[in-house]
């Protein structure tokens, strides 16, 4: 069964990206504190998980960072996504991360809360200029759809100009719009992100036709 280990402490505890660790972080998690990175994390390791894998429900805000380790397909040459979410109040220390061999990112965005959307919009062009992530893959996950009341995308592409920067970076920015509060199989956006993250860390398209046959 896949874990999930806490290390609350983060940079500060000897968590960080300085500390030696068994292996190595393959995705990185970031977004404003409470966009959904820590609900995600858990709803994603139901997607090929077990059946008997539990879903927690509740999260608590990350004060630090924590690791996710997301189960593959079967036939997968390998066994586990290690994902490293970093708490939004982290947020003055991310860039700690982004020299860190990571393969990609995922940036959560609230798009039930139109308060937060320009801080994020703002954050998301700072990290897609980030000079250490220029060749990395990002994911722009538009979370907690599932809400009575959220930004339609034509306003966010307005608001935060997302079709211009999907056109200015075509092949490395990718938006999608999921809920954590829904099962994979209500959201089967939850699976096509499991399967980006594991193209982007088999650096290979064809790692997915395994799953096919
Ligand atoms: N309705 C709904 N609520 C969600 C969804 N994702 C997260 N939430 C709720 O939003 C709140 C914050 O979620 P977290 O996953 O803890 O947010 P976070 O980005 O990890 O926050 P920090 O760790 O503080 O940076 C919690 O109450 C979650 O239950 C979603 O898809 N739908
Ligand atoms: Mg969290």
């Amino acid at each position: 069964m896949s874990s999930v280990t806490m290390s609350n402490g983060g940079l500060c505890c000897g968590s960080g990206p300085d500390s030696p660790t068994d292996d190595t972080d393959d995705i990185l998690f970031i977004g404003l504190q409470g966009s959904g990175k820590t609900l995600l994390g858990q709803r994603l390791r139901t997607v090929y998980g077990k059946a008997s894998t539990a879903f927690r429900l509740a999260t608590t805000e990350t004060n630090g960072s924590q690791d996710f380790r997301i189960p593959t397909f079967k036939g997968c040459p390998f066994k586990e996504i290690r994902i490293r979410e970093c708490g939004g109040s982290m947020q003055p220390l991310w860039g700690n991360w982004y020299s860190q061999p990571i393969k990609g990112v995922v940036f959560t965005l609230d798009v039930s809360d139109p308060t937060a959307l320009a801080a994020g919009g703002m954050e998301l062009q700072r990290v897609l200029q980030q000079p250490e992530l220029s060749s990395k893959p990002i994911c722009l996950a538009l979370t907690k759809v599932d809400l009575p009341f959220t930004v339609p995308r034509a306003e966010l592409d307005l608001a935060l100009g997302l079709s211009d920067l999907e056109d200015l970076y075509p092949s490395r920015l990718r938006i999608t719009a999921i809920s954590s509060m829904r099962s994979p199989d209500e959201c089967p956006e939850l699976e096509a992100l499991v399967d980006w993250m594991i193209e982007v860390k088999a650096g290979d398209q064809a790692v997915l036709l395994a799953k096919r046959k």
